[in-house]
């Protein structure tokens, strides 16, 4: 669960609690962007969604597909017919207003799309899971094994999603509980966060975690881990509270970006699994590069697939990118983030952050944005509010973090990242300034091959927004970036999987 607004961590006495996020309310600024007033939404509706995310998603999506290319082509018939009594010049206002309303519905983040979503593919979903039955998860239907961390709001424990064909009862006397006594096959294992009971503010954090899995789970399934629901505990005994709520994942994979990059070997402890195999005929400093490469576009990938939904992270950093044994990286943990194009988990003047990953204007929006107004006006509102504040940046800058850390490995210990942050508050923001200022002696050879593309980027990306809240570039700008064109990273990523698909 991210982060942390309201309580300190009550009863967190273990030492996998995470301090490093702190709440931050500062005075509104009078002066900047009032014009985007009001065009947020009441985040009334949570867990109403339920959905089977593989099988459905397909059928979704040519639901959606459908829906649109169908009403195009009727459209062109049906407006011959409709105007035929009108003037060339009427006809053409009415082309004219149709194509900017189109515009205006199809834009950043997607109006028409949102509202598909929500009123078409969440509802059906939700119906087709009740009637397959798929979701209607419960307590007994999973062995809770070892404690993987602890947020404020919940605790994340490894667990089995026990077969049908097993009795858990009789597992557990067995193996008194123990995950190892059940034969796991590595498609059961599974995730599960459970979120404190009693903490203030807990459960609106779960449901908002819950909200956005599932929204995921239908816009952009491949950018995040494989949600499989929640259940309710209707007992309580040594790990269950009765009435506590659990969200499930699928277990996407045993280490973190964080922790790959704890090793000394980063990155090279990463190139058998993003490339299936050891790149031949490369030098060492270009391999790493590629390796790194690779990584970044996948992040900023994901990144835009997700904003083009509306949906701003929040929390993106090492520890929240799981590496799957297939070499994808998916974003963990949306507890902080809020979808911006209806509202949802936006509260003005609050911010979530953790200081080492965020950006300077610490808030996504300005502070002064006021609560969203109703979902269906802020959703029809929320083209200009993207165009005025470009909240995606936020994401950005955390993404140009993860980067610096990569590629210079004197960046990468957490005391290092502090430092780094200090030094680079102290000259404005500015990354240039930085590198002649710095005492931290970091190398910049990965950065600067290739023409210095990398460090270009990485100015680009961690740096203060201008004076028109832009001056970053958005995860669709950065994929069009030099740096990732012409990347070699995909000709190895390429090779790689026919390769894999010969054996
Ligand atoms: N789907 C998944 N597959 C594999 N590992 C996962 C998955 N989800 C979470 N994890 C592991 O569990 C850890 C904790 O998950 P998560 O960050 O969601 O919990 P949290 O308690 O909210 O943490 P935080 O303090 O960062 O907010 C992750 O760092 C990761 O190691």
């Amino acid at each position: 669960m991210a982060s942390l607004l309201l309580p300190p961590t009550p009863t967190a006495t273990s030492s996998t609690v995470k301090h490093n996020k702190i709440q931050t309310k500062l005075k509104p600024n009078s002066n900047a962007h009032a014009a985007t007033c009001n065009f947020f939404l009441s985040s009334n509706s949570n867990a109403n969604h339920r959905f089977n995310s593989a099988k459905c998603h397909a059928l979704l999506d040519d639901v959606a597909k459908g829906l649109l290319e169908s009403s195009s082509s009727v459209g062109v018939d049906q407006f011959q017919r409709l105007t035929e009594g009108l003037s060339h010049m009427q006809r053409w206002e009415i082309l004219v207003f149709g194509g900017l309303t189109w515009i205006y519905l199809t834009a950043r983040p997607g109006v028409l799309v949102g509202a598909i979503d929500a009123y078409l593919l969440a509802p059906l979903q939700l119906g087709l899971d009740n009637l397959s039955g798929r979701r209607n998860l419960k307590r007994s239907d999973f062995v809770v094994g070892d404690k993987l961390g602890e947020g404020s709001f919940g605790v994340v424990y490894s667990g089995i999603l026990v077969p049908k064909n097993v009795d858990l009862d009789v597992v557990q006397k067995r193996g008194r509980g123990k995950t190892t006594q059940v034969d796991a096959k590595s498609k059961d294992k599974v995730i599960l966060k459970k979120v404190k009971v009693g903490i203030q503010g807990a459960e609106e954090f779960g449901d908002y975690e819950e909200w956005f899995n599932y929204r995921l789970s239908r816009a952009a399934p491949e950018t995040c881990a494989d949600f499989l629901g929640t259940f309710v505990a209707d007992q309580t005994n040594s790990q269950f509270t009765k009435g506590g709520k659990w969200l499930v994942w699928k277990f996407e994979g045993d280490r973190t970006l964080a922790d790959y990059m704890k090793d000394r070997n980063f990155p090279s402890n990463l190139e058998s699994v993003m490339f299936g195999r050891v790149l031949q005929g490369v030098d060492s400093s270009k391999r790493n590069a590629l390796i790194i490469k690779q990584i970044m576009r996948q992040i900023i990938t994901s990144l835009r697939k997700i904003h083009d939904t509306g949906i701003v992270h929040r929390d993106v950093k090492p520890a929240n990118l799981v590496v799957t044994k297939r070499g994808q990286i998916k974003l963990i943990d949306f507890g902080a983030a809020t979808d911006l194009r209806i509202g949802k988990n936006y509260v003005p003047n609050r911010t979530l952050l953790d200081p080492d990953y965020c950006p300077p204007e610490l808030y996504v929006l300005p502070e002064e944005t006021p609560s969203p107004p109703p979902e269906p006006i802020a959703a029809f509102l929320s083209p200009i509010l993207w165009q005025l504040n470009s909240p995606d940046l936020f994401d950005m800058y955390s993404a140009g973090i993860v980067l610096l850390q990569m590629a210079i490995p004197s960046l990468r210990s957490p005391a290092a990242l502090k430092n780094f942050n200090l030094e680079l508050k102290t000259c404005g923001y500015d990354l240039k300034k930085w590198r002649d200022y710095t005492r931290l002696r970091p190398d910049f050879q990965i950065l600067d091959s290739e023409s210095g593309r990398g460090w270009d980027l990485a100015t680009k990306l961690v740096s203060e927004r201008g004076s028109l809240r832009r001056g970053r570039l958005s995860a669709a700008a950065a994929l069009r970036h030099p740096y990732f064109l012409l990347g070699g990273d995909q000709a190895a990523a390429v090779l790689s999987k026919l390769s894999l698909n010969r054996k």
